[in-house]
């Protein structure tokens, strides 16, 4: 199914459970789409209504030009909530969709109950870094960022035990659009809640991999430190930790949303 945003982009999105649930809105990282919840629709759909949908520029949403922006990604997930006439939802997102987590935390605290952010920080990498991967990217498409990505993304082990899984992964993100891929790296270039973070004050669980190169334990601590309601929880895991450690993130995701 589609909804239209206000700036008249079409995203994806698929529910799953009893509307009559509380809502819990699912946002992906960059280069995945809303299949990468798959472990999480499966064992929450009993208690929650669940919603997840493609990020603006990925999967079966639309691509427009570039740049996008922080708080475009984050009035992209109120307007799923919108056209379903969800007035308050639950939310998780991961990596830049946890970002747009804590763009939703600062910005818009009134439609939500409670807020899980994964592998994420207030500031992901370097302006640098993401406006080279931009520029890289719209120059020569995703082939080669998508061999790259198992290992910024799993642990070795997770590699080598779960061959079929990490191909599927890096064959959708060898797939995506490039100028949609591009115009989220312009995004994350600019993207920094840094300075915001004292603001939250809704109830916030941060989870991160301890092996994860991208966005590292000190980046989630540096979230917990500077908001009073945020508690941590580590996993064994690298940066997609939903996938890599599903029993174990959907244990602290249930256990955090169903207090
Ligand atoms: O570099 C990657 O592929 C990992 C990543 C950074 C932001 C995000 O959403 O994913």
């Amino acid at each position: 199914m589609f909804v239209k945003t206000d700036d008249r982009v079409q995203l994806y999105y698929q529910t799953a459970g009893d509307p009559a649930n509380p809502a819990l809105l699912l946002s992906n990282s960059l280069g995945t789409r809303w299949q990468m919840w798959q472990p999480q629709i499966d064992a929450l759909t009993k208690y929650f209504y669940v919603i997840s949908y493609d990020s603006r520029g990925h999967g079966e949403s639309d691509k427009p030009a570039g740049p996008y922006s922080l708080t475009r990604l984050g009035q992209d997930a109120l307007c799923v909530l919108g056209a379903l006439g969800i007035k308050k939802a639950h939310f998780c997102g991961i990596s830049m969709g946890g970002l747009t987590g804590l763009w939703l935390a600062v910005y818009a605290p009134e439609r939500f109950l409670k807020i899980v952010v994964a592998n994420t920080a207030a500031k992901i990498g370097t302006k640098e870094g993401w406006q080279s991967r931009a520029a890289a990217v719209r120059e020569q498409g995703l082939a080669e960022l998508a061999t790259s990505a198992p290992q910024r993304w799993f642990t070795p082990g997770f590699i080598r035990k779960h061959a079929a899984l990490v191909e599927q992964l890096t064959d959708t993100l060898a797939e995506q659009d490039k100028e949609g891929y591009a115009a989220c790296c312009d995004a994350l270039a600019e993207a920094d809640l840094r300075a915001d973070l004292s603001r939250i004050q809704l109830p916030l669980l941060v989870i991160a991999g301890s092996a994860d190169p991208v966005t590292t334990v000190a980046d989630a601590e540096a979230i917990v430190q500077a908001c009073p309601s945020a508690s941590l929880v580590s996993l064994k895991a690298s940066h997609i930790s939903n996938l890599e450690q599903p029993a174990a993130f959907n244990r602290a995701l249930s256990q955090f949303l169903r207090a």
